[in-house]
């Protein structure tokens, strides 16, 4: 099993934190008028140590990987619909091209592990751990090793394609992911199954029923309430969320602003968390997700997202859109004149 030394963050410096704060305040508007905006460029300049943060440049990776929980009947879509979305990703049709595309933001996309073969292609990289979890039903999803490959593959592909981006956001594309999600949260937050499950990509009332029925029997047969975080990650993660829990450490490691999507991705960073609390110091939750155990989780960790529009889509399109949010923050922090500036009254 990976150490859990690895994964210490260091604290924010709060040097900055009184300059910053005046810099906001002296902005010709009623002081905290800009409500989330003003948290929002305060927590950037915080990460990036400047009084001048810069969110330009942002990088978006797609993860996406098969999941052997899908025999137990967990999703409605059959599992092919992963690779095949993954090449809808490659040609550029997908939801998450057209956000990234709009927002200029950066997107690779990442086999973590889709059973399917697919093709070479500039925007994916492929570095598959397994063809696919096994069954969490019946066995561990993963080996303690596979779970380690991915989360220093996770780091290396953040290393690697968002080196230079002060922005990260992560999305994911894994038929029966939910199910995954679901699982993970429920034992890491100890929470009943029932409470969290959710519709996932459209499962019925019965179908979500059985859902959790899956879940819960696989958290007793791993006796999840007495394992770690990664050892939680073994039984019953995912590749692509392993992955994604190693990128949000490095992200955090490398002072990005990381940018939190919905239901799965928030599995991935709870592990993150659950490993390393500071991370939360560089997050931003982007969207509430529709799927019902996000507001639970949410709520749980008294953390209001940026947006919440019923999306339920995945991929990281939560995320993306809250970039012009971002971007507005850091904007009114660097180019607002303050009241010296337009010699405008402050008041009394
Ligand atoms: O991120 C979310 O909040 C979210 C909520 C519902 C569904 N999804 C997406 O739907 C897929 C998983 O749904 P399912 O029903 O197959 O478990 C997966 O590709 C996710 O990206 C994502
Ligand atoms: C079509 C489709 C697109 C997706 N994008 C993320 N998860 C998805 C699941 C389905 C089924």
């Amino acid at each position: 099993m990976v150490e859990k030394g690895r994964f210490k963050l260091p604290l924010l410096s709060n040097e900055l934190d009184a300059e910053i704060q005046h810099k906001i305040d002296m902005k010709t508007k009623p002081q905290g008028s800009l409500g989330r905006l003003e948290t929002l460029a305060a927590q950037v300049a915080r990460i990036q140590q400047t009084l001048s943060p810069c969110t330009d440049s942002a990088m978006h990776l797609v993860f996406a990987a098969d999941h052997g929980v899908c025999e137990e009947g967990v999703s409605p879509f059959p599992q092919e619909v992963t690779a095949q979305m993954v090449l809808n990703f490659l040609q550029g049709g997908a939801a998450i091209n057209v956000f990234c595309r709009h927002n200029k933001v950066g997107l690779k996309v990442i086999n973590a592990g889709v059973k399917t073969p697919l093709p070479e292609h500039p925007d994916l990289v492929s570095c598959p751990v397994a063809p696919g979890t096994r069954n969490f039903a019946q066995e561990s999803a993963m080996s303690a090793d596979e779970v380690a490959q991915c989360l220093q593959k996770g780091a290396e592909m953040v290393d690697f394609w968002a080196a230079d981006a002060q922005v990260l956001s992560l999305g994911e594309m894994g038929i029966g992911n939910t199910t995954t999600a679901a699982a993970l949260l429920a034992a890491l937050l100890d929470i009943p199954a029932q409470d969290i499950v959710g519709a996932g990509t459209g499962a019925s009332p019965e179908m979500q029923v059985h859902k959790a029925q899956v879940i819960q029997a696989a958290l007793e047969r791993h006796q999840t309430h007495q394992q770690a975080p990664l050892d939680v990650l073994q039984s019953v993660g995912g590749l692509e969320i392993a992955m994604m829990t190693g990128a949000f450490l490095r992200g955090a490691a490398l002072k990005k602003l990381l940018v939190v999507d919905g239901f799965i991705a928030t599995s991935a960073w709870m592990v993150a968390y659950q490993l390393c609390p500071t991370i939360l110091d560089y997050t931003v939750f982007a969207h509430q997700s529709h799927e019902q155990g996000h507001q639970r989780i949410l709520s749980q960790l008294e953390i209001t997202p940026l947006l919440a529009l019923d999306m339920r889509l995945g991929e990281g399109t939560g995320a993306i859109a809250a970039i012009p949010l971002i971007r507005l923050a850091t904007a009114f922090f660097n180019e607002m004149a303050s009241f010296d500036d337009a010699g405008v009254s402050q008041s009394a």
